[in-house]
């Protein structure tokens, strides 16, 4: 219904003829299962969230970028046992192609490094702001899309890349009003995880799987852990070695158990070095534990979580430095993240620093009578040109009315045309705010 103050429905217009019983076919308003729709208020607290993603990432002198929602489904059938691939939202299309609606970005973005191949100067820093699908049986009742900040580094092999990202979002965070008593960060390598795979030489692609299992460590029980791992090949003794280091606490005992023979021991403790010198450092902590569900990640992983432990993971990332190359692309390391929008907003109400958002517009323009109406039309458009918001009354509305919508889209100021004052070139200025009322000429009007 309009946003009628007085009677309800439309007051003036005839009524509709009724429409013919056998023509409505009455439609479920509801969006589909697992999606949203972004009403008014909903969407203001989006836009704010996703205007804070961009200027974060403008600070840091990234790109924007976007790609099709719909992608082939090529380039997400990886075969390590990912959630992200059972829950591919694909489909054959109309012209028999295997399609998928996007779980991620950063297989697009990696296509799209690919396509634009030596056109591009290294190192790329591109982010992208996405929606994500995955097709989730709704006996959980969970989402089945969500809108994910990516940032990305493409060309820069050092952990300088990983250590930019991690400050890109713990600026997010401040911007925001999150702090490190409310969030941290967990990072570790999978590098640990591959010394440990080689040293029981155990063949390099079965990483990607070995990784995907022990990211269900907390989710399915050990012995499954164990049984899984056996199953696509890894020996007893490999299994114990692996369990062992993600038990491992601190960067000296991991230097003790691994040795510093790796590059997983110098990387990690080069980006703590640099957490330092960004001034993040009571952000994060190393955790052996982290391994992302994620198969292509080869290097630095890290997530971002609630230190109340009630949330899922905020955000997370790592090093990819295979995934270009497996595209058919040239061997060219990357990083990056990944920062859904509903466990942030989730984090925001629990710490009561959700923003006050409501529509405000500069003026509220209505006529006083309906041959005013064009009148109006004119000091709208005035104000408009002067960069000035207008709400115009667009039909002929009680004063009452007009002050109720005033103040439920918080006008500023009521510019009111009656016809003494057009007469004489003038319109009716109230500063709502104050209840402050005079007359001003047109041309003075800004
Ligand atoms: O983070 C996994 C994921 C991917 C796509 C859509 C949604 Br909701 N969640």
């Amino acid at each position: 219904p309009s946003d009628n103050g007085g009677g309800g429905g439309r007051s003036g217009a005839l009524a509709p003829e009724p429409v013919a019983a056998e023509e409505v076919q009455k439609i479920d308003v509801n969006p589909p299962k697992g999606t949203r729709d972004f009403p008014p208020e909903e969407m203001r607290l989006r836009n704010w969230l996703f205007r804070n993603f961009r200027e974060v990432s403008g600070l840091f002198g990234f790109e924007e970028v976007d790609f099709p929602v719909l992608e082939s489904e090529a380039l997400f059938v990886r075969k390590a046992g990912e959630e992200i691939r059972d829950q591919l939202y694909c489909f054959e299309d109309r012209g028999n192609r295997r399609v998928a609606l996007r779980p991620e970005l950063t297989p697009s973005l990696a296509r799209l490094v690919i396509q634009k191949g030596k056109s591009l100067s290294l190192p790329v820093k591109w982010f992208a702001v996405g929606q994500c699908w995955r097709y989730e049986r709704m006996t959980r009742g969970r989402r089945r899309e969500h809108y994910q900040w990516n940032m990305d580094i493409i060309g820069v092999p050092e952990v300088t890349a990983e250590a930019e990202l991690i400050s890109s979002i713990v600026t997010f965070f401040k911007r925001i009003g999150i702090t490190a008593s409310d969030v941290g960060f967990k990072v570790s390598s999978r590098k640990v995880l591959q010394e440990v795979l080689s040293r029981n030489s155990i063949r390099e692609e079965l990483f990607g799987k070995v990784c995907i299992i022990i990211d269900k460590i907390e989710k399915i029980p050990l012995d499954d852990i164990k049984k899984e791992l056996k199953s696509v090949g890894v020996s007893t003794e490999a299994v114990e070695q692996l369990l062992q280091v993600l038990s491992i606490k601190s960067l000296t005992e991991l230097e003790e158990i691994v040795g510093d023979a790796g590059e997983s021991v110098a990387e990690l403790k080069q980006l703590f070095s640099l957490a330092d010198k960004f001034g993040y450092s009571e952000w994060i902590q190393f955790d052996a534990s982290i391994v992302r569900g994620l198969a292509y990640y080869t290097g630095i992983v890290f997530e971002g979580f609630d230190r109340e432990g009630k949330l899922r993971a905020i955000c997370g990332g790592g090093r990819y430095d295979r995934l270009l190359s497996t595209f058919g692309g040239d061997d060219i390391p990357a990083c990056g993240f990944g920062f859904g929008d509903a466990v942030v907003v989730e984090l925001l109400k629990e710490k009561g620093l959700l923003p006050e958002l409501s529509l405000q517009v500069d003026n509220i323009v209505c006529a006083l009578d309906h041959d005013l109406q064009g009148a109006a039309a004119t000091v709208a458009s005035i104000l408009r040109d002067k960069g000035q918001s207008v709400d115009l009354v667009l039909e002929n509305k009680p004063l009452k009315w007009v002050f109720k919508r005033a103040a439920r889209i918080n006008a500023d100021r009521l510019i009111l045309v009656g016809s003494s004052e057009w007469q004489r070139g003038m319109v009716g200025v109230k500063i709502l705010s104050t209840g402050e009322q005079r007359e001003i000429k047109l041309d003075e009007l800004e």
